[in-house]
């Protein structure tokens, strides 16, 4: 159903047991925010209506967080949105089975697409597709990997019935940088399938300008760096984005 309201997602990346944040996405250069349980709990407390919930140790095949990940789904009683490592039939059951609303296949679209198309078929609306990238070349396994070309896979996942996608600048994240928002549009402009923009955003106006793409098809924002570092609050951001 089309939404005509930017849709907000509060981060909650798993790393080690903790709450983190990573710049640019690379290993080590974590900040921690302490239990990801409380910070998940604290912004359904503030309002919001979804979390995204990364389990950063299977994105770069470090580990998992997969039981606290179950436990902080469990925990919720707004929608959850679980990324990082679901690459086969056994961690895509399980992040199916925590009861949250969807999952975010990453590397496996682009390197196991076999797979990734069966996946899609089955759950539907149940999987969207995270779509990361430095200019317009995918990056897969926790950003490391090379992935092919954005819109020549966007193409492929569109024909094979991927309900969303999720994108991602790379580049942006974590930085408090701004959102890509030529990015953004580009990919609205190649595809029917909602999108929800992931990284870079701090500050309200990056909320009003991606709120303005939801007609083009944006439909949600994650954000993550903004929220921990107190560049604004939830309450606020939800203000702008239902105003
Ligand atoms: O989502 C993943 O699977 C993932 C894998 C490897 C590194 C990072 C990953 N996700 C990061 C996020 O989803 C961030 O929470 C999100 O982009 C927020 O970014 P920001 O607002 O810039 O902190």
């Amino acid at each position: 159903m089309p939404v005509n309201k930017l849709e907000l997602l509060p981060a909650v990346d798993v790393r080690d047991g903790q709450a983190v944040r990573l710049v640019h996405g690379v290993s080590g250069s974590e900040t921690s925010y302490g239990s990801p349980l409380e910070a998940a709990l604290a912004w359904q407390a503030s309002g919001a209506e979804w979390l995204h919930l990364v389990d950063l140790d299977a994105a770069f095949g470090t580990g998992d967080n997969r039981a606290l990940v179950a436990e902080i789904t469990g925990a919720m009683d707004i929608k959850v949105e679980l990324s990082g490592g679901i690459r086969d039939d056994a961690s895509l059951a399980a992040a199916l089975a925590t009861g949250c609303t969807r999952v975010n296949l990453g590397t496996a679209a682009l390197e196991t697409p076999e797979w990734a198309a069966k996946a899609i078929a089955e759950h539907g609306d149940r999987i969207a597709v995270g779509l990361d990238v430095r200019g317009t070349t995918l990056k897969g396994r926790g950003w490391t990997s090379e992935g092919g070309d954005l819109y020549e896979t966007l193409a492929r996942l569109d024909s094979e019935g991927c309900a969303r996608y999720v994108v991602t600048d790379i580049g942006k994240d974590g930085t408090l940088t701004g959102p890509n928002l030529e990015l953004l549009k580009n990919v609205c402009a190649a595809t029917d399938r909602p999108v929800v923009a992931s990284g870079g955003i701090s500050s309200l106006e990056d909320l009003r300008a991606l709120a303005a793409l939801v007609p083009q098809g944006v439909e949600g924002a994650i954000v993550g760096k903004a929220l921990y570092a107190k560049a604004f609050t939830l309450e606020e951001a939800l203000k702008v984005v239902s105003a």
